[in-house]
């Protein structure tokens, strides 16, 4: 329910249209190549109105607003620098800036202006790992942008909330502490609850995490940002978009894939690597609906068996028998001899398996091996928590602190590469065309090609032309992981690793054209081809042949 004179007023938003400030003007020469549109039960959605090619950038989006996520290691809220026990006390509102330069800092004098009014002190006595004072942040900031910026405001309102479907919700008791009551008792702003919760709505249905490049921590995402036309997309499990957040918080989308004219263009609002009831359960609990994309209603989850067990009477794959179960509780039966397991049986096992994996990290390969080792017998090879130790194991080998890739055995680095492959090959499927983990796995499979490569080489092990083959396929992975990871930030972890990759390949290209030139020394001779006529044993003889033998 939204009340009179709480900013929103009789004129409600028109939620089957555009939000206005989505639809963003173009620059001179940008050619706009979706629309949007509403359909049901998505709502509204972006349309390709033109054929989209893998790897084009299809929209450019800047968010109206970024602020903390719901909790919080200690950061500074002007730049979003995690901050170690050495902080500093904003002077005018007290809450945790790095210096006072940061006072002035993006949006921070938007609470600062509130709080230091309301003679406000923050309390650090309890400050640990998440601090959910922080959850209250980024609504009021949304609040302030009716006075300080009216066209975002109208732009926030028109977003989608889902006020009815969170009032029953455990959320909507959660942000009546953290974010009305206190935000009226130590803040003294007079907002209406209503108002307030269906802000919280708005940002629980569309912010994006602003992951890395944030100054400090790089690959931690502690922020989250209100994007206008990517909050427009829909859902899908195996969408056809990539999207990447710059240093500057803007965000560039790119086709994943080949999108045909008139297609949804789609983004994916939870894991693409957990199990469908995992997937749908995340939807339903933090995005309000019920997925029934083509993943999701296939229990083989197109071929890949992605989230089925192994029987243990024969060793066949265990399905659920009904993947779009309203409540997501349906049991699984092996597809091979009909054994039936409970579906609590299931939901504990992935959860217990989830936990183990948790606690292990991801700094020990004989560690990530054991586990593997343990649950072949329970999960199917395909199974998320397999390809997740895999796709562990594939980067850490060579890579944890004491180790260099040039330490590892062949068998180690046989092994990396075939974790690598089984990955790959579970990402043909879910994640076709253009993906980060793509990109990563690639890149790991074609340094250990190149090791072994180079290890042959030196030991005069190959001819020139064994050499010339097995470069071909490092210098094609090593052209995917920059097709990959091009639009990446330069300063997060897959920027840096797509820098390499292009210094790599280029280094690769060099290498195989001074193999061609290199003396026959450097090299295996050739063996020698001999055409000796093959001998014909007695089931090559033609029954003619047979004939005449018999006859003789
Ligand atoms: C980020 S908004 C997307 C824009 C939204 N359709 C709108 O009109 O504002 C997310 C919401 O869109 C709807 N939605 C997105 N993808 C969907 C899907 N695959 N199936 C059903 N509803 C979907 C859900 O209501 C979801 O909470």
């Amino acid at each position: 329910m939204v009340e009179e004179g709480d900013g929103r007023g009789s004129a409600l938003p028109d939620k089957t249209k555009a939000p206005p400030g989505a639809v963003q003007e173009l620059q001179s020469g940008e050619e706009r190549r979706w629309r949007l549109e509403y359909q049901e039960p998505f709502g509204r959605c972006l349309i390709a109105t033109a054929n989209l090619s893998m790897g084009d950038v299809i929209y450019r989006d800047n968010p109206i607003i970024t602020g903390p996520k719901l909790t919080s290691a200690l950061l500074c809220l002007g730049c979003y620098k995690t901050l170690t026990d050495e902080h500093y006390d904003c002077s005018k509102c007290t809450w945790t800036l790095c210096g006072p330069e940061c006072e002035t800092e993006g949006y921070h004098p938007y609470e600062c202006k509130v709080f230091s009014k309301a003679n406000f002190k923050l309390n650090l006595a309890d400050f640990g790992d998440k601090n959910p004072v922080y959850e209250c942040i980024l609504p009021l900031r949304c609040l302030m942008l009716r006075e300080a910026d009216p066209s975002k405001w109208s732009t926030l309102q028109a977003m989608e909330s889902h006020d009815e479907i969170r009032q029953k919700s455990d959320f909507w008791d959660i942000e009546q502490i953290n974010v009305c009551d206190f935000l009226r008792k130590q803040a003294k702003v007079e907002y209406s609850d209503a108002l307030m919760h269906t802000i919280c709505g708005i940002l629980d249905v569309n912010c994006h995490e602003v992951r890395s490049n944030v100054p400090g921590a790089p690959d931690e995402s502690r922020v989250r940002g209100l994007y206008p036309l990517c909050a427009m997309m829909s859902h899908d499990c195996t969408c056809n978009t990539q999207h990447t957040i710059m240093d500057d918080h803007s965000m560039v989308v790119v086709a994943s894939r080949n999108i045909a004219k008139g297609q949804q263009i789609t983004g994916i609002y939870t894991q693409l690597l957990s199990g469908t009831t995992e997937r749908r359960k995340h939807l339903r609990y933090c995005k309000f609906f019920d997925c029934v994309c083509r993943r999701c209603s296939d229990p083989t989850e197109l071929g890949t068996y992605f989230s089925a067990l192994r029987c243990t009477q024969c060793g066949g794959p265990v399905l659920c028998k009904d993947p779009l179960h309203p409540n997501n509780t349906a049991d699984y039966r092996c597809t091979e001899c009909g054994n039936e397991v409970p579906n609590s049986e299931v939901n504990g096992l992935t959860c217990l398996i989830g936990a183990e994996i948790a606690l292990a990290g991801e700094n020990d390969p004989t560690i990530l091996e054991q586990l593997l080792e343990k649950y072949s017998s329970l999960l199917n090879p395909n199974h998320f928590h397999i390809i997740a130790l895999k796709s562990s194991l594939s980067q850490t080998y060579g890579r944890v602190a004491g180790t260099q890739m040039t330490d590892l055995s062949a068998g180690q680095l046989g092994r990396k590469m075939q974790c690598c492959r089984d990955v790959l090959l579970v990402l043909d499927v879910l994640d076709p065309g253009i993906s980060r983990l793509r990109g990563i796995m690639e890149y790991e499979l074609q340094v250990a090609l190149l090791l072994l490569l180079q290890r042959a080489f030196v030991q005069r092990q190959l001819t020139r032309q064994e050499v010339l083959q097995r470069l071909h396929e490092p210098l094609l992975l090593l052209q995917s992981v920059s097709m990959c990871l091009q639009h990446e930030a330069p300063s997060c972890f897959e920027g840096k690793i797509y820098t390499i990759a292009q210094r790599s390949l280029a280094e690769v290209l060099k290498w195989r054209e001074k193999v061609k030139l290199m003396p026959e020394e450097k090299f295996l001779p050739p063996p020698v081809i001999t055409f000796d006529q093959p001998k014909l044993s007695e089931q090559d003889l033609t029954l003619g042949d047979l004939l005449r033998k018999i006859g003789s």
